[in-house]
């Protein structure tokens, strides 16, 4: 469903990406790895559309959205969660839920009481905080929020627009042992067909939740394979020295 070919970007003098290509099937869950600079959040910007690159180009279902803003790719199916709280902090679990899901149904213009107003984003909206396990915390403001529960709730924004590709940005950075164990069981249970682009540095974590790893070092893919090959590969292993347990 993604085509990434030849991708390009220099800030300055610094040749950050250098030639990415990258094809991810429907509904394939893809971690990208690979050590601090090496280029993967950048990737993520030129494929969400937030960077433009110099040259290469981005296909979505065999269209090509080198060139469209990140609101025409979020209507082909396009969604992203970021490594940063990106939520409204002075409301609710729900009413963020709600403003996701009202914008995701292109009622940009709508007030927070109109958001309510929709019996069919009040289902949605259920839905999705029951696949991101917050159905028991919708009434609680997110600024009294755990640092886990805003990742579950950043996902579920992701998930308000319909994507069938999402991007993570280190969904599990900063959220402890239990946090990344829930996270894995999130991401199991979220629906086959959604295809998902995870950056990660949990390499356990990683291993578990892939169909396929890409390894990124200084802009460049450097290795593609499946977790057993990705465990065992020489070159992936001198990348990150002494971080696999055999
Ligand atoms: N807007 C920018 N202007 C200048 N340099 C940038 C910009 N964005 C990123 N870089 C540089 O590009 C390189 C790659 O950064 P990027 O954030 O893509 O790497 P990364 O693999 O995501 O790293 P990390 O794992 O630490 O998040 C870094 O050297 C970074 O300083």
């Amino acid at each position: 469903m993604l085509e990434v070919r030849d991708l390009s970007k220099k800030f300055g003098g610094l040749e950050v990406s250098r030639g990415v290509s990258l094809d991810v099937a429907p509904g394939e869950r893809r971690v990208l790895l690979g050590p601090n600079g090496a280029g993967k959040t950048t990737l993520f910007n030129l494929i969400a559309g937030t960077l433009k690159p110099d040259c290469g180009t981005i296909r979505l279902d065999g269209s090509d959205i080198t060139g469209m803003t990140v609101n025409q790719r979020a209507r082909r199916g396009l969604a992203r969660s970021f490594q940063k709280n990106n939520l409204f902090e002075g409301l609710s679990v729900r009413d963020n839920l709600a403003l996701a899901v009202a914008t995701g149904e292109g009622r940009t213009g709508s007030l927070l009481a109109c958001a309510h107003d929709s019996a069919a984003t009040l289902t949605q909206l259920a839905e999705i905080a029951a696949q991101v396990g917050l159905s028991a915390h919708l009434d609680w403001p997110v600024a009294h929020c755990s640092y886990g529960v805003r990742r579950q709730l950043e996902i579920g924004l992701a998930l308000a627009t319909r994507p069938r590709l999402l991007l993570l940005d280190e969904p599990t950075s900063g959220i402890g042992p239990e946090g990344v164990a829930a996270f894995n069981a999130l991401i199991a249970s979220l629906p086959r067909h959604l295809a998902m682009i995870i950056i990660e540095h949990d390499l356990d974590l990683a291993f578990s939740i892939a169909d396929r790893i890409s390894v990124l070092s200084e802009g460049v893919v450097v290795f593609e394979g499946t977790p057993e090959t990705t465990r065992h590969s020489r070159q992936v292993r001198e990348l990150y020295l002494g971080a696999f347990d055999d």
